[in-house]
């Protein structure tokens, strides 16, 4: 690929993306970052010999920009591009909530815009991006997003309307799955295990428990079931979890984080 390509914020999602990209082989004079904060700008240029422009001059020469600022950042950072965009540039979106509606109304005819929802495992190259095209995207500018985020994992086409939803699974996902980490590893120290081996205990256990999903195939309630022997730990231990609605409070988190990506887009 010998397209420019700009990343615009460069905070954790856009090094996440930059990285990846140099990972897969990417030449650094291919890439260029624009970054507000100058002590992360330099940061960047350190750690991977990148360029730092103005956000418009890397607009000016790039063929696909990544607009990768937080959602309330969006329309100051589209206003000060929109004069240098040409017709034929591709725009990425990795925010929450903005749709593309949003980006296409602030920018020139003839710009495509395409939105993604990535998530953090890119930075191990096992992120999860789900990608929808706006209303004057084509097929190949799907492909060149498919071919840029398929650096850092695995890549889903979806409908925009699935956005909100799968930016409550996939994209926030990590924080959730981080979560029950920490508590379970709260919980072996308060059975008194030491601390360090509490973290190895739940670490490998999630990480083999995420490769039997993967790898075998198999339904997670079976997998579930397969743990649980018939008046046994795990069934003790699974009640106490039906007890205190760990399930319902999953849904009503999800439903929270679904709910605050649409207002995202609001501008709220
Ligand atoms: N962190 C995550 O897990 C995920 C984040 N996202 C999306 O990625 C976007 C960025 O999120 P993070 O990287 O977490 O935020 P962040 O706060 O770490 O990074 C944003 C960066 O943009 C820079 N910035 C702000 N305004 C700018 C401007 N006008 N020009 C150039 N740089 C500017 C900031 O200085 C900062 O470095 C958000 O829209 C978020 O919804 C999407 C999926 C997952
Ligand atoms: O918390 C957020 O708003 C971003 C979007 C998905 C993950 N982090």
């Amino acid at each position: 690929m010998t397209s420019q390509t700009a990343i615009l914020g460069a905070g954790v999602m856009g090094e996440a993306l930059l990285s990846g990209l140099v990972r897969a082989g990417r030449r650094v004079d291919r890439l260029m970052v624009g970054e507000k904060r100058p002590e992360r700008a330099h940061e960047l240029e350190e750690r991977y010999g990148v360029a730092v422009l103005d956000n418009r001059s890397a607009a000016a020469k790039a063929d696909t920009i990544a607009l990768v600022v937080k959602p309330q950042d969006m329309a100051d950072l589209l206003e000060e591009i929109a004069p240098v965009l040409r017709p034929g540039v591709l725009l990425v979106s990795l925010a929450a909530g903005i749709t593309t509606a949003y980006i296409e109304s602030r920018v020139p005819e003839g710009v495509a815009v395409v939105r993604v929802m990535p998530n953090t495992p890119a930075l191990v190259d096992e992120g999860m991006t789900a990608i929808s095209p706006g209303s004057h995207s084509s097929e190949a500018d799907l492909a060149e997003v498919e071919t840029l985020m398929s650096s850092v994992g695995k890549v889903l086409r979806i409908p925009e309307r699935q956005q909100d939803a799968v930016t409550a699974i996939s994209g926030s996902g990590p924080a959730y799955i981080f979560f029950v980490v920490e508590s379970m590893i709260e919980a072996g120290v308060h059975l008194g295990l030491p601390r360090a081996t509490a973290t190895d205990l739940v670490i490998q256990t999630l990480v083999g428990s995420g490769k039997m999903l993967r790898e075998t195939g198999t339904h997670p309630t079976v997998l579930r079931e397969q743990v649980t022997s018939p008046g046994g730990t795990t069934a003790s231990a699974l009640r106490e979890l039906e007890v205190h609605k760990v399930r319902a409070a999953f849904l009503a988190a999800m439903e929270a984080a679904r709910d605050r990506s649409r207002a995202l887009a609001q501008g709220s």
